[in-house]
């Protein structure tokens, strides 16, 4: 099979996330074959003698003649797929050696019918941009048309997720900030729209502590398991706004009226254990274990039938669908009105100006 430009892009991501340095032999071998693919064969001067790296790297890409680019790129994709085959279940994201974050805010990364979708912007404890908004929207769209059985959410870093990235709020678009809020509740609608038409598994490996949106969507996954490390916090009420996510609806079904309230209402954080009490949370593992517990755990489920398992969900979810459509429009047309308000407003300045924290 032909490897597209999308199979290369995705494999260039794929190693930026591995856990385990291949080694050299395997590290010149891929860039040998990344610099064939993108740059055609090797028309550098030879380094030096002296030059060890250089010329290692040079020799490497030389071997490779006139081998065209398609070849190279193909070449470069199997290579990847079966290193990954043979390692250890995807690891977070590192972050690279000069500070930057690999492979983008957000990574995706499909292997052993588990697409993982990586919140990867620890920096600022991965709060999700419009853009990230957008890809993650993207990356729903093409998993549920993938071969993968399950679909995973989880964090690179110490946070899960600070929920949305309260800078969104501050560019205003000409039409002012009505504009920005109805473009908001619309894209937020969609959002969340993704989440409950999802067709397979949804599972969040939540790694550490999770804010706002990234917790309120959690009421709309299969299963959640959460770090002994994580909390789950939802402070709406301080920020001047109002619950999102479907949470209005899905809390309180879970954990009952008062325990919702005292979430969503007062901004009570919780400790994994309370989450997991109170149904959020489908079980706690210490933090030392969760990566191979999990995983381990993920890898059995996708060996199940997957016809089976997709019909099983579909029965117990498809009754709810339409109510889940309704709670959302209703949320969002309450936060559009809610970032109109000076009490919004003054939250986002606080946090901007740094004198508010959670
Ligand atoms: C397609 C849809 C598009 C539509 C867009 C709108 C959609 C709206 C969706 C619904 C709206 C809201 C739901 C929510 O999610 S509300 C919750 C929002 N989150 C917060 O209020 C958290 C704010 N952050 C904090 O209180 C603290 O940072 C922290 C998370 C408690 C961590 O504290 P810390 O002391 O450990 O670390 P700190 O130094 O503060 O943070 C490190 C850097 O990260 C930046 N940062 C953290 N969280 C956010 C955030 N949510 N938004 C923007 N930036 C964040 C922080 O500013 C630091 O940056 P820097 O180092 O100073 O540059």
């Amino acid at each position: 099979m032909r490897a597209s430009q999308k199979d290369f892009e995705s494999a260039l991501r794929q190693v930026k996330l591995w856990k385990k340095d291949p080694g050299n032999e395997v590290k010149l071998k891929l860039y040998a074959l990344y610099k064939q693919a993108t740059e055609g064969p090797c028309n550098l001067p030879k380094p030096g003698m002296m030059d060890l790296v250089n010329k290692a790297k040079w020799d490497a890409w030389s071997a490779l003649g006139s081998l065209p680019k398609e070849t190279a790129r193909e070449n470069y994709v199997d290579l990847v797929s079966s290193l990954s085959a043979a390692s250890e279940p995807p690891s977070p994201a590192k972050p690279a050696a000069d500070g930057e974050q690999a492979g983008g805010d957000l990574v995706v990364t499909s292997e052993n019918h588990i697409t993982t979708i990586t919140f990867n912007r620890p920096a600022k404890k991965n709060a999700i941009t419009t853009q990230m908004y957008r890809d993650i929207m993207l990356a729903l769209q093409a998993a549920s048309k993938d071969d993968s059985v399950l679909t995973v959410l989880t964090g690179n870093g110490d946070y899960y997720c600070s929920g949305n990235d309260l800078t969104n709020f501050t560019d205003i678009p000409p039409g002012g900030p009505e504009e920005k809020a109805r473009t908001n509740a619309v894209l937020l609608r969609e959002f969340v729209d993704y989440f409950i038409d999802f067709p397979k598994p949804l599972v969040a490996v939540v790694n550490g502590p999770a804010v706002g949106i990234s917790v309120t969507i959690l009421g709309l996954f299969d299963l959640v398991y959460a770090s002994d490390r994580a909390t789950f916090h939802t402070p709406f009420s301080p920020l001047g706004l109002s619950p999102e996510g479907c949470s209005s609806y899905t809390f309180p079904k879970m954990m009952g009226p008062s325990k919702a309230a005292e979430m969503l209402i007062f901004g009570r954080k919780l400790t994994a254990q309370e989450a997991c009490a109170q149904g959020l949370v489908t079980e706690v593992f210490p933090d030392s274990t969760l990566q191979k517990e999990v995983w381990t755990r993920l890898r059995a489920y996708t060996k199940l039938p997957p016809n089976a398992v997709r019909t099983s969900r579909e029965v117990m979810r498809s009754k709810g669908r339409e109510r889940l459509h309704a709670v959302n429009a209703e949320e969002c047309e309450a936060l559009r009105q809610r970032w109109l308000s000076e009490e919004c407003a003054s939250a986002v300045l606080r946090f901007m100006s740094r004198k508010a924290k959670l």
